[in-house]
């Protein structure tokens, strides 16, 4: 069977990627597309572009929604998608935990599988599950994330993602000194349950993540970058195949891999 599938932010890094990817695989049927601005023919094909994701639903009926937009307008996506029985897969990040437990809550309702993988490349997941394993037996750990100077959210969905996976194996403590003080705003980063993260912005980079683990005498560091977002298209292609064969929120693509 193939699969009908619209784009929401096609004119963007992704989001370009995603419909180049789409098109050329013969599993998938790109229906149409989701922009907030009117750009006629950038797509340069016979593949409408809606302003309104309900009209784009009613008038072209996809299988999966593929949203890879902006934090201000995911959620009003997801929650609309599932609403009218779409399967979102969701690339775009800049998620509230209180956001993620509504779109579980009306997944559960409407029984419409729901993907939601902050970082879809294999090698990023990878270095995520391993960053988790390493944390049982090294439990200090800095995240430092390092991105293109475009991107309106800190830290990253991949860096919060890490240090949840990473909670879930390691207690929450303070790191470093019980007296330390910053003598600027800012300079040990976020703070996730005694983790620290900091986030790096410039041009010129893509998508880049170190996670040091740091013991007595001894420091393990865990690197992942994406060099080019073609890095991310074969996990959005497995996302639409596995979305199709859910009824729950999967968030994380390690749900999927492992
Ligand atoms: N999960 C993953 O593996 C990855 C996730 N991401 C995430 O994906 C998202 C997109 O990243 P990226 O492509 O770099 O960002 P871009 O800014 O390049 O693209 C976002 C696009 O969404 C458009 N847009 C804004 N508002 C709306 C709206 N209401 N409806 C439809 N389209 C809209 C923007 O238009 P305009 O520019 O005119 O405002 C723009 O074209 C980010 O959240 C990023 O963190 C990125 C890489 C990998
Ligand atoms: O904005 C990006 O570029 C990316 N965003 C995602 C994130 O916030 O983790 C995934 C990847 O890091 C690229």
């Amino acid at each position: 069977m193939v699969i009908k599938v619209a784009i929401a932010g096609p004119r963007g890094r992704m989001g370009k990627a995603a419909v180049e990817t789409l098109i050329k695989d013969k599993a998938f049927l790109l229906v149409s597309v989701l922009d907030h601005k009117k750009e006629e023919d950038f797509l340069g094909d016979n593949i409408p572009i809606y302003t309104s994701l309900k009209e784009l639903i009613y008038q072209t009926k996809p299988d999966v929604l593929v949203d890879l937009t902006v934090p201000s307008c995911v959620y009003e996506h997801t929650i609309t998608a599932i609403e009218n029985g779409v399967r979102p897969v969701i690339g775009t990040t800049g998620f509230t935990d209180l956001q993620l437990e509504e779109i579980r809550n009306k997944v559960e309702e409407k029984e419409v599988g729901c993907i939601i993988a902050p970082n879809f490349s294999i090698g990023a997941v990878l270095m995520m599950k391993f960053s988790q394993m390493a944390a049982r037996y090294l439990p200090n750990v800095e995240i430092i994330e390092m991105h293109h100077d475009q991107k309106v959210d800190a830290p990253s969905g991949t860096a919060i993602k890490t240090a949840q996976m990473i909670h879930e194996e390691r207690n929450a403590f303070e790191q470093g000194h019980s007296d330390e003080k910053e003598l600027i705003e800012g300079a040990r980063g976020a703070n996730v349950n005694g983790m620290h993260i900091h986030s790096v912005r410039l041009p010129g980079l893509v998508a880049h993540q170190q996670v040091l683990l740091g013991g007595e005498g001894q420091l393990l560091t865990l690197r992942h970058d994406s060099f080019d977002r073609t890095s991310f298209m074969s996990g959005i292609v497995l996302s639409i195949h596995e979305v199709m064969k859910q009824n729950t929120l999967i968030y994380g693509l390690e749900n999927l891999i492992f």
